[in-house]
């Protein structure tokens, strides 16, 4: 995948000057209605941050308050440190890209003259603009050559969505707004335009503030969610871990409601020590068949080349419990979390946010078929996975990381 242009930002780190500070913002519309009141947060640089709520909680208000569309009553917006009110408006939207829920494409401008519009307004020269489209276009996985040359009723949602990206990247803003980007598409595609975004954004790491109504979404990619109920009320910000594990507010209990045990399955890996030793056949295997059922080791469907994903350590449990459902037997090979780990981040150690345990990139991991597993999983054993994730919880934490180490205990 081409790069763009830039080095890749490492994760933020903690006490790092944040690069949105929200200080005491509120926002009362001229009709009275009060969309936000008294909100403070910051976003450290590299952050994807989703927001999240019931509809009317003031999410949209807070994000476009950032770019300026719409002006704060109350309190101080900081971006990069400087305070956006003091800021020339056209300047701060260089420098903060936005994508909406409509994509706002402009119809009689092709692919590549809607990702070009930015940077012609800057006047850069053809030649760059060129490149810099091609880059774009490759980057969110649209063809430069073919799909470039369309207008935009003849793509599909998915890929009008993909080229509202690749425009609002195209002058390299450090920070990205997103407004429901991705509601209008249909499940199976907005799936995988999730993983595809959160892969992006491993590459260029944007400070992104993402407004959804959808939770799983939410838990999904955000490094971080923050809950909202009305008036824009702050009800937690953590990562999705903890507010699945430990909401704060009786809002947050029943807004990630009485199924919070199982989103944990999408947000918990799984570790080592949940596994089993590796059965003797699978492991035993030396003839890239492995095991004695001339299967690779498995019940025929895990065939290497031809069968899942395999399952790695870091992967989240919803994905190893997919995969058990998915076979025959009652046990899960499970393999290491290095070779050839999957390009979701969930099997990369240190790297990669919490929602990228859950790419589907998954899905091309099939692995050299020599490779033996390294344990496997028994339902007790994943029965007792998520009992470790909520009494790690439970035992506390001071809501900084995940509390079961989804980015750095693996
Ligand atoms: N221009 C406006 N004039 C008056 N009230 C407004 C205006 N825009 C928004 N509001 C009100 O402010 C409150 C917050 O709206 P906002 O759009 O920020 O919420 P939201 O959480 O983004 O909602 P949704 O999820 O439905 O998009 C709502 O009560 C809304 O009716």
């Amino acid at each position: 995948m081409p790069t763009t242009g830039q080095p890749t930002a490492a994760k933020p780190e903690a006490g790092a000057d944040p690069m949105i500070s929200l200080v005491g913002v509120g926002r009362r519309y001229p009709d009275g209605t009060v969309a936000v009141r008294d909100l403070s947060f910051d976003v450290p640089a590299g952050e994807l941050l989703c927001m999240v709520g019931p509809s009317g909680c003031g999410k949209t208000t807070t994000m476009k308050m950032i770019n300026r569309l719409v002006e704060p009553t109350s309190g101080r917006i900081l971006v990069a440190g400087e305070d956006v009110a003091r800021t020339n408006p056209v300047r701060l939207r260089r420098r903060i890209g936005y994508v909406i829920q409509q994509v706002g494409l402009f119809g009689h401008l092709t692919v590549r003259g809607n990702v070009a519009t930015v940077p012609r307004l800057l006047g850069w020269p053809s030649t760059r603009i060129r490149a810099r489209v091609d880059e774009l276009l490759e980057l969110v996985g649209l063809d430069p050559a073919t799909i470039g040359r369309r207008y935009p009723h003849e793509l599909s949602g998915g890929q009008q969505q993909r080229v509202g990206v690749a425009r609002a990247l195209a002058a390299d803003p450090p920070v990205l707004l997103m407004d429901e980007p991705f509601s209008a598409i249909d499940p199976i595609a907005r799936a995988r335009l999730q993983a595809e975004f959160l892969r992006l954004q491993q590459e260029i790491r944007k400070t992104v503030v993402f407004v959804t109504h959808d939770l799983d979404e939410a838990i999904r990619l955000g490094d971080r969610v923050a809950v909202f109920s009305q008036g824009g009320t702050l009800e937690q910000i953590d990562p999705p871990a903890r507010i699945l594990g430990r909401p704060a507010t009786d809002f947050v209990a029943d807004f990630v409601g009485a199924d919070r045990a199982l989103r944990r399955l999408a947000v918990t890996p799984l570790l080592p020590a949940d596994l089993e030793p590796p059965r003797p056949h699978s492991a035993a295997g030396t003839n890239g068949a492995g095991g004695t059922n001339g299967a690779g080791g498995t019940d025929g469907r895990g065939a290497v080349g031809t069968g899942p994903a395999r399952v790695r350590v870091g992967a989240p449990l919803r994905q190893a419990l997919a995969a058990l459902l998915a076979q025959d037997r009652d046990t899960l090979d499970v393999y290491a979390a290095t070779a050839g780990a999957s390009p979701s981040g969930g099997g990369t150690p240190g790297g990669g946010v919490p929602g990228g345990a859950v790419s589907s990139g998954a899905a091309a991991d099939e692995g050299d078929p020599r490779e033996q597993p390294i344990g496997m999983l028994t339902p007790a054993g994943l029965h007792a996975a998520l009992r470790r994730s909520v009494a790690a919880d439970d035992a506390g934490g001071t809501g900084g990381g995940p509390s079961v180490g989804l980015v750095d205990g693996l």
